[in-house]
């Protein structure tokens, strides 16, 4: 297995800026060299940085279109890129409109596929829904084929192609979800497991019938678009849109462990941590500490332990 790591040091999709410091924040607390020590050969693309597009007024109330277009557009790009060059790719945010680009990237490289999204939000409002403009709340929009008649065409967007089914995407740990990102939900049929779900099922059985249910119709590579407002502020407080009563440390990483033990993880995206949110340095290591666990759960670090293949003892 192998990572290619790229960065994604963008805040625009949202109004709270630090998020676009995460990328090095998470490289910074040891990522790549606790992959490799893992025995995991790591390709790190460095970060994409994403100069100032300067806004014309207006854009209808919504946040920085041109920008997060042309963001996502070279992020698209980048992830395409990772894909062909053979590695499950690892994007680290900056926020999470940036799963436009990732996602869109990820099916341009492996086509069909299938979305595990675990967020305190289904982030499925479309630009006529949204009552913050904020893009970070409507990444799932744009890649439904299904909503493809309720989003206008924006600047900057064209490029984008419809890549997911409804019927390939499922949502865990939701806990804060608008009104009209309910009615599509069940207007789709699409599997979520909000957090009622983890308290009722547990997360072994939730991430049994997810599995099942993605695996049901054939095995598609597995994109995991994972915000870590996820789990609960208590452990991850450095995130723009903190929701209490949040999946515990242990879940979080459950997802990540399970997932990699499917062995159909194809893309993970870990975004939305906001070092400049936290009021202590502890709560700042807290989220970054979590989101690395979390992504080395991706790669097959186990909680039981690990040893190498050819390990013997001396
Ligand atoms: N539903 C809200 C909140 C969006 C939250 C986005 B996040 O999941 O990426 O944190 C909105 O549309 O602004
Ligand atoms: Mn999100
Ligand atoms: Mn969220
Ligand atoms: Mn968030």
């Amino acid at each position: 297995r192998s990572a290619g790591v790229v960065g994604a040091a963008f805040c625009r999709g949202q109004s709270r800026s630090g998020v676009e410091e995460g990328p090095d924040r998470i490289r910074a607390a040891g990522l790549l060299d606790r992959l490799q020590q893992r025995g995991c050969a790591v390709k790190d693309y460095g970060n994409l940085v994403f100069d100032d597009v300067v806004e014309p007024s207006g854009g209808g109330g919504l946040r920085s279109v041109a920008a997060v277009g042309g963001a996502n557009r070279r992020l698209s790009e980048a992830m395409k890129a990772v894909k062909e060059d053979g590695h499950t790719a690892v994007m680290l945010g900056g926020d999470h409109s940036l799963a436009i680009g990732s996602i869109h990237g990820h099916a341009a490289a492996v086509g069909q596929l299938s979305v595990v999204w675990v967020d305190a939000h289904a982030d499925i409002n479309t630009p006529l829904t949204t009552y913050t403009g904020n893009f970070h709340g409507q990444p799932m929009s744009f890649l439904l084929h299904e909503l493809q008649s309720k989003v206008p065409v924006l600047p900057n967007f064209s490029w984008v192609k419809p890549c997911v089914s409804a019927k390939d995407l499922v949502y865990i740990g939701l806990r804060d979800v608008d009104p009209a990102e309910h009615y599509i939900l069940k207007m789709l049929g699409v599997k979520v497991f909000s957090i009622s779900e983890v308290d009722r099922l547990g997360i072994a059985r939730v991430m049994e019938e997810t599995c099942d249910y993605l695996t049901a119709r054939g095995k598609k590579p597995v994109h995991l678009s994972y915000d870590v407002d996820a789990i609960d502020p208590s452990v991850t407080p450095a995130t723009g849109t903190p929701v209490v009563g949040g999946l515990t440390y242990r879940e979080g990483v459950y997802i990540t462990e399970h997932l990699c033990g499917t062995g159909l993880l194809s893309a993970v995206d870990l975004v939305e941590v906001n070092p400049l949110l936290a009021k202590t340095d502890q709560d700042v290591q807290s989220t970054v500490n979590t989101a690395v666990d979390l992504l080395l759960g991706c790669f097959g670090r186990l909680r039981e332990g690990n040893h190498p293949a050819d390990y013997s003892l001396p």
